[in-house]
């Protein structure tokens, strides 16, 4: 089985990735974030560089994400990712926010299907490595999704990541696994499933109804329970200690990278981490009003002097 990182906006970023797989080993593969495309002629820069810099990467198989709808700017992209090694690149469909659907991309682009085919045609011809595609259902109806799904499969795609959920779902509501089924039966290329794995049995649950089922995407869940992947190999959970030393490094790293705003970084981190100790509430309340590095030292030392483990690290939202 496949297991992949999620892209999350914010979190999964590569100091992220860097320390989870020191701290529980690497994962098979990473989706960075989206990134927007520099403009033709323009290099990656800032922010966006530091996702892709391969010195930030070292030793980790990373699949940068694009989120664009502007097919001449994804093959320029591609091409500057193709030069610095990079083996695939991922379009994201997924994106549910109403800013960036409001601008027709991440999921917005999915109510565009002639112009969506148009683009998808023309990138997959040009750009110089293969093109994947991580996909939510629709907008409002996942009846939407045979059409995309018409048009995906006369796509030649590396892999389709399918997130069984429509935009107005945002991340509510249960996914729904039978299009992803579909899917896996239908396509002539790879797909991968992504939504909702938050313990072993959702993992198991998933393959005993779709056999077929070869690579899994983990978001959520493995922000909750950082030993997700080794769960799900048959290992043990994280203890105490590992989890401690996984916030230290992983806090550590942050403020390295951007001082002092390393605590609203960790803050985001902890909404999904406060799920792997015994009483969730209350690391909510003692991080929240944290603003300073020395103020939220303070707080976390008082979390782990006083919080046992979760008895199942499950992410609930
Ligand atoms: C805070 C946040 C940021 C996200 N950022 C991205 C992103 O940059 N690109 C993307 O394709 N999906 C993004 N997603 C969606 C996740 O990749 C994933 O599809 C979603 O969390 C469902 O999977 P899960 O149930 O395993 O978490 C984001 C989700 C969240 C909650």
């Amino acid at each position: 089985m496949i297991y992949s990182l999620a892209p999350m906006e914010g979190i999964t970023g590569h100091a992220f990735r860097r320390v989870h797989a020191e701290c529980f080993g690497a994962l098979d593969r990473y989706y960075t974030p989206f990134l927007a495309p520099p403009r033709v002629g323009s290099s990656f820069g800032g922010k966006a560089f530091k996702e892709i810099d391969p010195a930030n990467n070292e030793g980790l198989n990373v699949i940068p994400q694009l989120l664009t709808k502007n097919a001449e700017e994804f093959v320029w992209a591609t091409k500057l990712l193709a030069d610095m090694g990079y083996r695939e690149v991922n379009l994201n469909l997924g994106c549910p926010s109403g800013t960036v659907v409001s601008k027709g991309k991440g999921s917005g682009f999915l109510r565009n299907l002639d112009e969506l085919e148009v683009f998808l045609r023309d990138v997959c011809e040009r750009s110089p490595i293969p093109v994947s595609v991580k996909t939510r259902l629709g907008l409002e109806d996942d009846a939407e999704y045979e059409r995309i799904l018409d048009l995906y499969r006369s796509l030649p795609l590396a892999e389709l990541i399918v997130h069984p959920r429509v935009q107005k779902d945002r991340y509510t509501g249960s996914p729904r696994q039978g299009r992803y089924g579909d899917t896996l039966a239908r396509a002539p290329f790879p797909v991968a499933y992504n939504g909702d794995i938050f313990v072993p049995e959702d993992a198991s649950a998933l393959c005993a109804a779709y056999p077929a089922t070869r690579h899994v995407m983990l978001g959520r869940g493995l922000l909750a329970n950082p030993a997700l992947v080794r769960m799900l190999a048959g290992g043990v959970p994280a203890t105490a200690s590992e989890l401690k030393q996984f916030h230290d490094k992983l806090f550590h790293a942050y403020v390295d990278e951007i001082g002092g705003n390393a605590v609203f970084r960790m803050k985001e981190w902890w909404f999904y981490a406060k799920c792997a100790l015994a009483d969730p509430m209350a690391v909510h309340r003692a991080v929240r009003k944290v603003r300073k590095i020395n103020e939220y030292e303070v707080a976390v030392e008082k979390v782990f002097n006083t919080q046992s483990l979760a008895a199942v690290a499950r992410f609930s939202g």
